[in-house]
């Protein structure tokens, strides 16, 4: 597959993560030049949305500003995962299509075997097709309609 990958600081984790994309197989695209994490969230995000890449995998010192910055991009549903069983169920139950970890908490092993969960659970659980086409903006929605609705 194709995967995009940012990462706003490199070590064992991202190296790990990097080495094991590379050894399965996977093409892996990547930012031309370094960014801040804002941006590497938006790069992967448009990547996985403009069919460049098929999958997206972002990191950062939390995964948190990376995963928030991809899910600004339309049609990217990036979840934050520390174990595999998050990183299945965000494909199984949510088609997650990008996947964020943090480089800081997660153990290089941890990592590649979160990063295989996620990238090893290829469909969404087809009972879970209306909840997941529900978390699109609806026809006509804005912040301000959805906040009248509270
Ligand atoms: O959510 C943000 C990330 O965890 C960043 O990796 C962290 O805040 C460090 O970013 P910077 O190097 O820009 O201070």
């Amino acid at each position: 597959m194709r995967v995009a990958f940012a990462s706003d600081d490199e070590n064992e984790t991202t190296r790990a993560v990097v080495e094991a994309l590379a050894g399965d197989g996977h093409e892996v695209v990547r930012p031309e030049s370094a960014q801040g994490w804002p941006d590497l969230g938006r790069f992967v995000g448009r990547a996985v949305v403009d069919g460049r890449a098929d999958f997206g995998v972002v990191m950062c010192w939390t995964g948190t500003g990376t995963a928030i910055a991809a899910n600004k991009v339309p049609g990217v549903r990036a979840a934050l995962a520390w174990d595999p069983w998050i990183a299945r169920g965000a494909r199984l139950w949510n088609d997650a299509n990008v996947l964020a970890m943090s480089l800081k908490r997660l153990a290089p092993d941890v990592a590649v075997e979160v990063l295989r969960a996620f990238l090893d659970t290829p469909e969404p659980d087809p009972d879970e097709a209306e909840n997941i086409a529900a978390i699109e903006p609806q026809a006509g929605e804005t912040a301000a309609t959805t906040a009248g609705e509270r």
